[in-house]
């Protein structure tokens, strides 16, 4: 047991020294870029050990609003075991799949914004507004010591942002995905004790009677939703709420009652739905569950700002026209990214990763892209940016 803890210890020491070694190396490329693209880089440590880069390319016009590219440098760990070759090598097979943790999420866009401002500033183009393109720490764990803390920074409130993008997800067809809100996340544990005693017995008021009781309400909730997704031909996973019990805590031993039993519980809510009506809903089922069951959150987003797809929107109509060769499918991000931080201070936000006829591998066992698909990427770049940053001056904009 010892050698075991002792291990796991171990292997978390090494995880953690080798993470910061990735973040330092990732922050040094990003300077021996700004370099080469000779753009000033600026570094906010937003909490200690989590550092924001931000390079900016002026515009002829720097007082109107500026435009964000946004990416996070961090990944998530990888089973090697799983993987056909190794996750950090960016090996590319014979069909051209580069493999690589992070070649979807979102290391493929990071380098497709700096290579498209490449070829930009190789034309001798300029913007009129003022282009950021920032790099974030921690967004694979929440984004609470980064984005979360850095909008509400008075240095980001100088970048005066008026439209942002962000990552997005592959679309295994021919068209893209495009993300206009997010689904928020609640994590929420309940707590239900009970009266204990012993295992023989018919005892009465047990935590396990509750712990019951408020777990059918979340997975009778959990299949209406899974029905609804199912049965409606034009609802995608960010138009349901998803409810998945993620841990169980309690007990002690086989013929104890316990005194406390815990559910975990992992649910994302699409922005259309009422929260506070939803939390009463939560608390009925607490309740009618028994004595003293109580909850509390891990993580509550309460903010359901969407950015505007209106074709009026002068934003959303440069987005398109830059895209207006590729199929674009609005959606809700079934997941959370350091967009919903940026729409919650009235910035719209746009998540968009430009790769179609890829499946969707972030987070899973052999993350690739192909080169084609990644280059093309680019090209969309270059006519993303010149479109949002010539977007001209908007009402109350000097
Ligand atoms: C809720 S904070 C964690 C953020 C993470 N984002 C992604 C994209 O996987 C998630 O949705 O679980
Ligand atoms: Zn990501
Ligand atoms: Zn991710």
């Amino acid at each position: 047991m010892f050698l075991l803890s002792f291990h796991h210890l171990d292997s978390s020491i090494s995880a953690l020294l080798c993470a910061y070694s990735f973040v330092d190396a990732a922050l040094r490329f990003l300077d021996r870029i700004a370099e080469e693209l000779d753009l000033p880089i600026k570094k906010i440590e937003v909490c200690p050990g989590r550092v924001v880069s931000i390079m900016t390319w002026e515009g002829t016009k720097p007082s109107l609003k500026s435009v964000l590219l946004n990416s996070h440098t961090d990944v998530v760990p990888v089973y090697q075991e799983h993987w056909k070759y190794d996750a950090f090598s960016a090996f590319k097979d014979a069909e051209g799949n580069i493999y690589g943790r992070g070649s979807q999420d979102m290391k493929c866009v990071t380098i497709q914004y700096i290579e498209a401002v490449r070829r930009l500033k190789a034309e001798g183009w300029k913007p009129t507004r003022t282009l950021h393109l920032m790099y974030v720490p921690d967004e694979e764990v929440g984004g609470h010591k980064g984005m979360e803390t850095f909008v509400l920074h008075p240095e980001f409130r100088n970048l005066n942002i008026g439209f942002s993008l962000d990552e997005g997800l592959a679309n295994p067809g021919e068209a893209f995905t495009v993300f206009y809100g997010e689904r928020n996340p609640w994590w929420i544990t309940v707590h239900c004790p009970g009266s204990p005693g012993h295992g023989s017995r018919f005892v009465e008021n047990t935590a396990a009677e509750k712990l019951r009781h408020v777990i059918n309400c979340f997975m009778d909730f959990r299949e209406k939703e899974k029905h609804r997704l199912n049965t409606s031909e034009c609802f995608t996973l960010g138009d349901v709420t998803t409810v998945n019990m993620t841990m169980v805590k309690g007990g002690v031993a086989y013929n104890v009652i316990p005194a406390e039993m815990d559910v975990s519980f992992d649910l994302r809510i699409p922005p259309t739905v009422n929260l506070q009506e939803f939390e009463k809903q939560i608390k009925q089922w607490c309740k009618e569950a028994g004595e003293d069951v109580t909850y509390d959150f891990a993580q509550k987003h309460m903010n359901q700002n969407i950015t505007s797809t209106e074709e009026s929107d002068p934003w959303w109509s440069a987005f398109t026209a830059a895209c207006k060769n590729m199929t674009l499918e609005k959606e809700i991000f079934p997941a959370a990214t350091d967009s919903r931080f940026i729409r919650a201070v009235g910035i719209p936000a746009i998540g968009f990763s430009p790769m179609n006829r890829t499946p969707i591998l972030l987070h899973d066992h052999n993350e690739y892209l192909n080169e084609r698909v990644f280059l093309r990427g680019i090209s969309v770049y270059e006519r993303l940016i010149p479109a949002l940053t010539s977007v001209s001056a908007l009402p109350g904009e000097a």
